[in-house]
């Protein structure tokens, strides 16, 4: 009998296993032999040691808003490169209208979650934020003596922005005696700092530093009251104090409605900055440096309909052109000596840029700007890197003139643009706020708008008749006392000012005007150096005499 063979059974496709794939993509890892508990503890170690990531543990409420508390911290940390942990102490039902509710979660559980954290992922620095109860704060004392930590940021939360309690009076006393003498800073805002001290009256910046030198004395090594919430106030101005010295930050007044979750933002970047190594003056800088840069690139974001919406912490992402600012803060008397370079006089006396440069810093220039009118883009580029390097060294400010995009490439301090140029609030939105804009400005209307726009300065010529410029009709100095009169911002004269004519103009003694901007009686001459420095003492005798 013919028997009926089945049919041959189809070939299974070839499918490699997950084991042999992951032994494909990364050889080094053998399947059989696992590593011993001791090896994969030391691997780690060196792994560590390769790569360390700053780790900050928040200590906070959660905001289920996500403006302020917990996740605020997170987005902070994250947002300054430094890893963030979290204990959740409290749960808050809130929105941008306030606190609906609050939950704290059990002592115990606060306790098991400070284990679970510092007993095993090498923390750096701790924050606190939103501690409901005494015995939360306790269970955080003991935790932290320990398993103590590098550095420790103790936010006093105890009343959201929107004047709900977040923690009562009961944990005043626990913050006091115990927490505070384990912090490295304390960061109370104004009606915290009452709260602390018995409800004082805050009012002032005098006030301030009374709050923060009796807070210093219950025992931490700084001590930061925010001026945050200052009534009345144009610029936000906090008051630091290390028990010697008082020291104002001042920063913009951002004008917005999403201010929710300043505070909590503040004491995490701190908190980072101090994980990354920084001194504690540089964190606190630092930090209110990038909450005003949040809140600048945030003020027109909406989200929910109560009064205080929250800010975008991760504002780098949307604008990869911003840069945090520069580490000069304007100073107006920086526009002294206003050194401005001309490739054209660098070529005919056979000097580099970064040569001019550096002469122009030597002979006592306290700014420098680049014009570079047709110089090549991508030669340009690198003189300005070079001369960022060289102006920041001598702590002088470094301005591009009109190239926003080469300034933004070379992290300039700023840009100087004229009135065909790219508007000064579109710079701004550019820029953002840490950095300098001067405007050129020949008339009232012109310096009013350029105030409006968000420029720190004005140039203002040509005071005498220059050939650095073509077709720029000359103002004179009733021009320039015309337009000193009315600017609202500080002003520096430009146009044919020489040695000669130097101190007549700073001897006007107009208001406003800060210095003079110099070219060819700097640049068109054989030694940079030396005509700087003599011009800086016929501008130094003539501001004496004035
Ligand atoms: N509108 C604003 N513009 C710029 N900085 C602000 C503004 N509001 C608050 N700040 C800054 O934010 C930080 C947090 O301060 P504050 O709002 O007083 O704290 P809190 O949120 O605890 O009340 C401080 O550095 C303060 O100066
Ligand atoms: C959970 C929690 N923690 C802290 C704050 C303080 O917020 P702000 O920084 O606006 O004062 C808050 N509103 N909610
Ligand atoms: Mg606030």
């Amino acid at each position: 009998m013919a028997s009926v063979q089945p049919p041959p059974a189809p070939l299974a496709p070839h499918r490699p296993s997950i084991a042999a794939a992951l032994r494909f993509y990364s050889p080094a890892v053998s399947p059989r032999v696992s590593p011993s508990p001791a090896a994969r503890s030391r691997r780690l170690a060196v792994a560590a040691r390769a790569m360390p990531w700053p780790h900050v543990l928040t200590v906070a409420g959660s905001d289920s808003g996500a403006g302020a508390g917990i996740q605020a911290d997170i987005k902070a940390c994250a947002a300054l490169g430094a890893y963030c942990s979290s204990v959740i102490t409290a749960v808050t039902a809130q929105n941008t209208v306030g606190v609906q509710g609050v939950h704290a979660v059990p002592e115990e559980f606060v306790g098991e979650q400070l284990r679970s954290v510092l007993s095993d992922m090498s923390v750096d620095v701790v924050k606190t934020g939103m501690l409901p109860s005494a015995g939360i704060v306790k269970v955080l004392c003991e935790s932290l003596r320990k398993f103590p930590v590098k550095a420790l940021v103790v936010d006093p939360v105890m009343v959201s922005t929107s004047g709900d309690t977040l923690s009562g009076p009961s944990t005043l006393t626990t913050y006091r005696d115990e927490l505070f003498p384990m912090a490295d800073i304390v960061t109370p805002n104004v009606k915290e700092a009452s709260k602390l001290l018995g409800d004082v009256s805050l009012q002032t910046i005098s006030d301030m530093r009374s709050a923060a030198e009796s807070i210093y004395k219950l025992g931490p090594k700084y001590v930061l009251v925010k001026g945050g919430d200052m009534p009345d106030s144009t610029d936000a101005i906090d008051v630091f104090f290390d028990g010697k010295e008082f020291i104002e930050l001042r920063g913009l007044r951002i004008k917005t409605r999403n201010t929710h979750g300043t505070g909590c933002t503040l004491a995490s970047c701190i908190a980072a900055e101090l994980a990354k190594g920084a001194s504690m003056l540089h964190a606190v800088e630092a930090a209110k440096k990038f909450v005003e840069s949040a809140l600048y690139h945030s003020k027109d974001l909406v989200i929910g309909n109560g009064p205080q919406g929250p800010f975008d912490h991760l504002f780098s992402l949307k604008s990869p052109l911003y840069k945090m600012g520069s580490l000069h803060k304007f100073n107006p008397d920086d526009l002294f000596l206003y050194a401005v370079t001309d490739s054209g006089m660098n070529k005919k006396w056979g000097r580099s840029i970064e040569d001019a440069v550096k002469a122009a810093i030597e002979g006592g220039a306290t700014i420098v700007q680049l014009r570079e009118k047709d110089a090549e883009t991508r030669e340009f580029l690198e003189a300005a890197k070079t001369c960022v390097e060289i102006c920041r060294s001598s702590g002088v400010p470094l301005l591009i003139n009109d190239r926003i995009d080469v300034a933004l490439a070379c992290n300039a301090d700023g840009v100087h643009v004229g009135q065909s140029d790219m508007p000064a609030w579109e710079v701004r939105e550019l820029l953002g706020p840490g950095k300098i804009i001067g405007v050129s400005c020949k008339t009232p209307a012109q310096a009013e708008q350029a105030w409006k726009d968000g420029a720190d300065y004005i140039g203002c010529g040509g005071v005498f008749p220059t050939t650095t410029k073509a077709n720029n009709p000359t103002l004179g100095f009733e021009g320039l006392r015309t337009v000193c009169f009315a600017s609202k911002l500080p002003v520096v004269a430009i146009g044919g000012i020489n040695a000669r004519n130097a101190g007549s103009v700073m001897e006007l003694g107009l208001p406003n005007l800060k210095g003079v901007a110099v070219v060819s009686a700097l640049f068109d001459r054989e030694c940079v150096a030396t005509e700087t420095r003599s011009l800086r003492s016929i501008l130094m005798n003539a501001c004496s005499r004035s």
